[in-house]
């Protein structure tokens, strides 16, 4: 009993003691996980005083970066950061004011070879995909271009995957790659046989390249009118094309107009305060343009030939960069112009060329008989080298008083009166006078009331466009013009086509003094020198051919011999000459008064004959008496001013010749002559 009370109490301790060492054991463990869990806080504390301290030094290393950064959240694409470069890019003063639809810019470019890039696909692409690498444009707060090479990576920051955007900027690089590619796409334009207005787009696009916002165009200069025209096709509304095209080289029309007549730069930084744009400010109102900066293309040798203008929606003025942007685009708008001038000349050149050449053979090989058809087919096809309306030939009368239109084409219909277009020299006064000054002249309606009177004559169908004029001249005298019309007021009397017409007017003038000179030599074979009456030979002629007539018709005609009375005494108490007057005054009477279908020829000295056709014995018989009634009534340039005709009639009988014909003609007039003259005696 003893032995089990006594191991009682050193079971007591014994688990006492157990207690104790456990109760000491859970206590140690306690404070050794205690001691455990202040060392990992004190970690994690540290931890992440590193990890904002390394975000702080990462966002001072973005600030003072040459880079753009912006750090954006991945889901949201909210930005957290954007160092300085990227706000300035943006044209924003914080962070928080960068939303995507900041940075989701409008492509500004008309012609460009690279194409818009969706920022937020960009977002979303590196998100899923990781890191991304694109080329982004953007255009800056000025409004000039930033080209950047653009990375988007997920990257750790401050404890969360966030995208980290940085940007390269390489707009230099590709301002000169851009404009490179234009420059050789106009090269290649200008070689090829694409129209100049493709060349000055492209050279226009070059100078948009870097000025988004401008609105430019090339105008060029006709040097005839001294007036500029669009050369390329500004994106403007109709209205403003319309009313700036065809300004003038003036100092104080618009800003192109004044650029082009100072040959130097010439800005309007606010058109509103600009009396040169009055006349054009609604127009410019219209189209949107409030600003207008003009370079003068010149060419190699310093002339004008037209004008780079940079327009703008708001007033504003270049800065040097934008000069300095312009000189390339300018040079090379002066190179195009030129080129196509010239080569528009070559080929200007070969045309005329073949076309006086095919002219010169067919004037020069008509005959007189056919130059009337001749020169109407050069002249039609003068009007349809120069596309023009009408062209005519006005000769000048002997006097040079006169001027006719002896060829047109179209044929210009006669007046009411049946009279054909006759210029006075002094209706044509100040375009002779142009002439004479520089070798050709225009003239246009609504410039001068004497021009507009001669277009009124000349192009009777038209009230608008105008007319080139250039001489026909014989030795030194201006025996002729040359003129071509046209109804369309836009119409551009180029220098090439007055230098083609004026050779050509030489040819038709040669042409057509060799046809007078055909002319003169025959009226000179068929009339009388000194009464202008058909001559005996071309008399006889007639005879018998109204003789061959009435034999196959079985009709008859008359004939009159009419004899002046005492002629010879004419001659003797007043002289020849006074003889001579006599017989042309006799001759006159005669030929006014006989009817148009009959015939009047000089048959002898002091002998006229008269044929009158489908004309019986008996009414020829009262023709001659009339006749002889006006030659009798009348008073001749002699001292006692009378003189008289005897006439003797016959009529044509089956079977005769002339010789039968006049001879009994004849001895009527020798039985009236012996009646005591100044009578008709018909046949028997
Ligand atoms: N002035 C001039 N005289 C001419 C011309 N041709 C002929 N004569 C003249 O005309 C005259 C004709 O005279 P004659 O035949 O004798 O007849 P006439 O004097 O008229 O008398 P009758 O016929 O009998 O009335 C001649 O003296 C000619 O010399 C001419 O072209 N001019």
């Amino acid at each position: 009993m003893t032995d089990v009370s006594s191991l009682i109490l050193p079971a007591v301790i014994g688990l006492a003691v157990l207690l104790l060492i456990l109760v000491i054991h859970r206590e140690w463990r306690v404070r050794r996980l205690r001691m455990d869990n202040l060392v990992l806080l004190q970690e994690l504390g540290e931890s992440q005083r590193r990890v904002k301290e390394s975000s702080r030094e990462l966002r001072e290393l973005f600030d003072h970066s040459a880079i753009s950064v912006m750090l954006l959240d991945r889901y949201d694409h909210s930005v957290r950061y954007a160092n300085d470069l990227a706000l300035e890019m943006f044209g924003v003063d914080s962070a928080n004011a960068l939303t995507v639809e900041v940075m989701q810019q409008p492509d500004a470019w008309p012609v460009s070879p690279y194409s818009l890039v969706d920022f937020e696909s960009w977002l979303g692409k590196a998100g899923r995909l990781g890191m991304q690498r694109f080329e982004w444009k953007l255009v800056n707060r000025s409004g000039y271009p930033v080209w950047l090479d653009a990375t988007l990576a997920s990257i750790p920051y401050e404890g969360r995957q966030i995208l980290m955007f940085t940007g390269v900027n390489i707009s230099a690089r590709k301002i000169a790659e851009s404009t490179d590619w234009l420059r050789n796409r106009a090269m290649l334009a200008m070689n090829g046989d694409r129209p100049l207005s493709a060349a000055l787009d492209l050279i226009v696009a070059m100078f948009q390249f870097t000025s988004p916002y401008a609105r430019c165009a090339i105008m060029t200069l006709d040097e005839h009118t001294q007036t500029l025209q669009w050369g390329s096709r500004p994106g403007f509304g109709e209205s403003f094309l319309k009313a700036m095209d065809n300004l003038p080289v003036r100092y104080g029309a618009a800003t192109c107009g004044s650029a082009a007549s100072i040959q130097g730069r010439v800005v309007t930084a606010d058109i509103d305060k600009d009396d040169r744009w009055d006349r054009y400010r609604k127009a410019a109102e219209q189209a949107g343009v409030a600003s207008c900066w003009s370079e003068p293309v010149l060419a190699s040798d310093g002339h004008v030939l037209g004008t780079f203008a940079v327009y703008h929606d708001r007033p504003w003025e270049p800065a040097e960069q934008d000069i300095e942007s312009l000189t390339g685009p300018l040079y090379l708008a002066s190179l195009a112009i030129e080129r196509y001038q010239a080569r528009d000349r070559l080929q200007r050149m070969i045309a005329a060329e073949k076309t006086i050449r095919e002219i010169s053979v067919q004037l020069q090989t008509m005959d007189a008989s056919s130059t009337d058809s001749g020169v109407s087919s050069v002249l039609n096809f003068l009007c349809e080298y120069l596309q023009v309306d009408r062209s005519l030939v006005l000769q000048g009368s002997q006097d040079g008083t006169l001027f006719e239109a002896v060829y047109s084409w179209p044929l210009l219909e006669p007046d009411e009166d049946g009279e054909g277009l006759a210029l006075t020299r002094e209706e044509l006064d100040s375009p002779l006078s142009a002439i004479r000054a520089k070798g050709f002249c225009v003239i246009h309606f609504q410039q001068s009331d004497a021009d507009d009177e001669v277009l009124e004559l000349l192009m009777p169908e038209h009230d608008t466009g105008s007319c080139l004029m250039v001489p026909i001249v014989q030795g030194d005298r201006i025996s002729g013009l040359l003129a071509f019309c046209t109804g369309d007021d836009k119409h551009r009397w180029q220098e090439f086509d007055i230098n083609t017409v004026t050779p050509v007017a030489a040819l038709l003038g040669s042409a057509l003094s060799r046809k007078n000179l055909m002319d003169e030599l025959t009226f000179q074979a068929l009339h009388d020198r000194l009464t202008g009456l058909y001559n005996r030979g071309k008399t006889e002629d007639r005879l018998r051919q109204e003789i061959a007539r009435s034999s196959r018709y079985g009709n008859t005609f008359s004939l009159i011999l009419f004899d002046v009375d005492h002629f010879k005494l004419v001659n003797d108490r007043f002289g020849h000459n006074a003889g001579d007057d006599v017989l042309v005054e006799v001759a006159a009477q005669l030929s006014n008064n006989i009817r148009v279908a009959d015939f009047i020829g000089r048959w002898g000295g002091e002998e006229f004959l008269v044929i009158l056709p489908e004309t019986s014995l008996e009414s020829g018989g009262e023709v001659a008496e009339n006749l002889r009634m006006h030659v009798a009534q009348r008073t001749f340039p002699i001292p006692d001013g009378g003189v008289t005709v005897s006439a003797g009639v016959s009529a044509y009988l089956p079977g005769d010749s002339i010789q039968d014909l006049v001879k009994r003609a004849d001895a009527a007039l020798y039985l009236a002559k012996e009646d005591g003259r100044n009578q008709v005696k018909v046949s028997a």
